[in-house]
């Protein structure tokens, strides 16, 4: 996404001890080129030095029966980690350390590659958590999650399988069958994995991709490698189609990166003088005003690419007044209206100022608000960040690559950087895309109402980023001073059909809400057992919570009982986002219910047990 939005904030109000709830949009930032990666690290105990890879020795325990075919694996939280506290902490609640060694023993018994695979899986899950999916995380050491979310399943797998394959290059025969055999294993669970959650997708015959095809030519003039056809699919224009089979690892595009549209190109041009002079103005604002320019020139090397352009890109940022007002009582609203106005800012600083003081670089009818907004849509709904090798991370369009979907189920999860060693960009398969399936990309982790805003579409299936984010601000004495001061929390929500524990105290909530709201109401509390004092402060934070969660679902009325079908695009793509958050909100409501039913039935017990004695 270009840098040019900031995070916007939103607004709801909870009762009782809490003095304000604000609902902020924080965990929607593009983060996966930026974040800093745990690492899995594999040790050898015969390396001389303990580099990324090493085997480990057995524990004294396991002398016995150490042989050359006894090895061990390590996973690695890494101390970088930006969550490392809390991950470390669930894998301690699940009776792991942040550095595991897991023993590859084949003659261990018949089930040794499933209990060695579960061991590792469970870890690599857990280390590759983002910031949402740790937070949804349950952290008690009974519940045993089968999965966080299918990006960090696909990632997990895929991050294991980069293990044994870094380790096959330096390990004894024997030891590389054991490798192998896991290999092969792990590679079935990435199938089984896609086929569970494969897309269907119908492809639209009757559409004719002369232009698409065109641009597959010049790519291939240029040097672009692609094993996907064009086509167009039902509810997202064009995608991307694999010609062949494709395997976890292949190369489905190779980018050159002297076809990608970058920051470079600006300086090439005849208005970077004149944009340089701007105070702050941004490479990707300049960017986005060259382009605006670039696909009127009949010279352009990439005249084809522009070509394929859609004529409207049709994102939340082209909502019209209905769609707006069909969004009253979601925070999208306030978001959509914040994010045009701060576009309109930004094109009002600008213009009419560079077409009057430089007409012939800036000419008026290029640069009207309808194609600025265009241009604006184009480079949020098409553009990536690619890591260069001088360690820039830069914005770019990017021919050919910009007809992948995305999908809460990707193909291709890791596509940001340029290989130093071929200056190409690679799009590779972390799971495998069969002959005349979609491929999808992902990207990012997303909520659908980011998805909306910037990219004009809901994604298909669950949504595991679709939260409703709570700050809490919460009135304190400061020691010091004895004058009062805010303490702010961010905490969300999620549909709560997504958790696996709905027992008591846990209702499907996020534990890390529900330990929040309980402490708030009293601070002695420190056990979930059953006595009677606990039970009583349980009612309270349900009944906070539902007396929150009822004014939300008021707020977001009943469903437009108008034909949808008939009804304009952005006025559908409304009304189904607000479907969604009736769905969230109802769901937490549920919870809350059936959460009250259960601690009423214990306080109960606990009463009549007070009595008899
Ligand atoms: C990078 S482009 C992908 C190619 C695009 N479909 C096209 O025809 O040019 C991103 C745009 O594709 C569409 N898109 C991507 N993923 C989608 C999905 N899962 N469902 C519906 N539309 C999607 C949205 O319009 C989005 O703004």
């Amino acid at each position: 996404m270009v840098a040019f939005i900031q995070p916007l904030g939103r607004l709801y109000s909870i009762s009782h001890c809490l003095k304000s709830l604000v609902i902020k949009s924080n965990f929607d930032t593009q983060t996966a080129y930026k974040k800093i990666r745990s690492i899995l690290e594999i040790a050898k105990s015969s390396a001389s030095t303990r580099a990324l890879m090493e085997f480990d020795n057995p524990p004294p325990s396991d002398k016995a029966k150490e042989t050359d075919d006894d090895f061990a694996i390590v996973l690695e939280l890494s101390e970088d980690d930006l969550h490392f506290e809390k991950k470390k902490k669930l894998l301690q609640n699940k009776g792991f350390n942040p550095k595991e060694q897991v023993y590859l023993n084949s003659s261990s018994g018949p089930d040794w590659i499933s209990t060695t695979l579960k061991v590792m899986l469970q870890i690599a899950r857990i280390i590759q958590l983002d910031e949402v999916e740790l937070y949804f995380g349950e952290d008690d050491a009974c519940s045993s999650v089968e999965y966080y979310s299918p990006r960090n399943e696909v990632e997990a797998l895929n991050s294991i399988l980069l293990l044994l394959d870094i380790s096959l290059s330096s390990v004894t025969c024997m030891q590389m069958n054991v490798l192998q055999e896991l290999r092969e294993a792990i590679i079935g669970m990435i199938r089984d994995f896609g086929e569970k959650n494969s897309v269907k997708t119908k492809i639209l015959e009757n559409h004719s991709c002369g232009k698409e095809e065109c641009l597959l030519q010049w790519g291939e003039n240029n040097g672009i490698r692609t094993r996907l056809q064009i086509a167009y699919v039902k509810g997202a224009g064009r995608g991307a189609i694999a010609r062949e089979n494709l395997n976890v690892g292949d190369i489905a595009v190779e980018i050159p990166v002297s076809t990608v549209i970058s920051e470079e190109l600006i300086r090439e041009s005849n208005m970077f003088h004149i944009l340089e002079k701007i105070d702050g103005i941004s490479s990707e604002t300049m960017l986005l005003l060259w382009s605006m320019k670039e696909k009127h020139n009949y010279n352009s090397k990439f005249k084809i690419y522009f070509n394929t352009l859609p004529k409207e890109f049709n994102t939340g940022l082209s909502f019209g007044i209905e769609a707006i007002m069909a969004l009253d009582g979601t925070m999208l609203l306030e978001e959509i209206v914040q994010a045009k106005q701060h576009l309109q800012t930004q094109y009002d600083s600008l213009f009419p100022t560079l077409c009057n003081d430089h007409p012939d670089i800036f000419p008026w009818e290029v640069y009207t608000w309808e194609q600025f907004l265009w241009a604006c849509e184009l480079w949020y709904s098409n553009s990536m960040q690619v890591m260069f090798p001088d360690g820039k991370l830069r914005t770019c369009l990017i021919p050919i690559a910009g007809f992948l979907n995305h999908s809460i189920y990707p193909h291709i999860l890791h596509y940001g950087k340029v290989d130093p060693a071929t200056n190409s960009l690679k799009f590779c398969l972390s799971r495998p895309c069969s002959e005349g399936e979609q491929c999808f990309l992902s990207y990012g982790n997303f909520s659908s109402s980011h998805l909306l805003t910037f990219y004009g579409f809901l994604p298909q299936g669950d949504n595991p980023y679709d939260v409703i984010p709570m700050d809490f601000e919460a009135e304190q004495e400061d020691c010091t001073e004895g004058n009062p001061r805010l303490d702010r929390t961010t905490h969300m929500v999620r549909g709560t059909w997504l958790s696996n524990n709905h027992n008591i105290f846990y209702y499907g909530l996020p534990p890390p809400l529900l330990d929040y709201l309980r402490r708030a109401k009293n601070p002695m509390l420190q056990t979930k057992s059953l006595l009677q004092s606990n039970l009583e402060n349980e009612m309270e934070v349900l009944g906070d919570l539902l007396s929150t969660f009822d004014g939300m679902m008021e707020n977001l009325g009943e469903t437009d009982p108008n034909d949808r079908e008939n009804a304009s695009w952005d006025v559908r793509l409304a009304e189904e986002f607000k479907d969604q958050q009736r769905r969230i909100v109802s769901s937490v409501l549920n919870s809350c219910h059936k959460g009250l039913r259960l601690v009423e039935n214990e306080l109960r017990k606990c009463m009549n047990e007070d009595t008899r004695d």
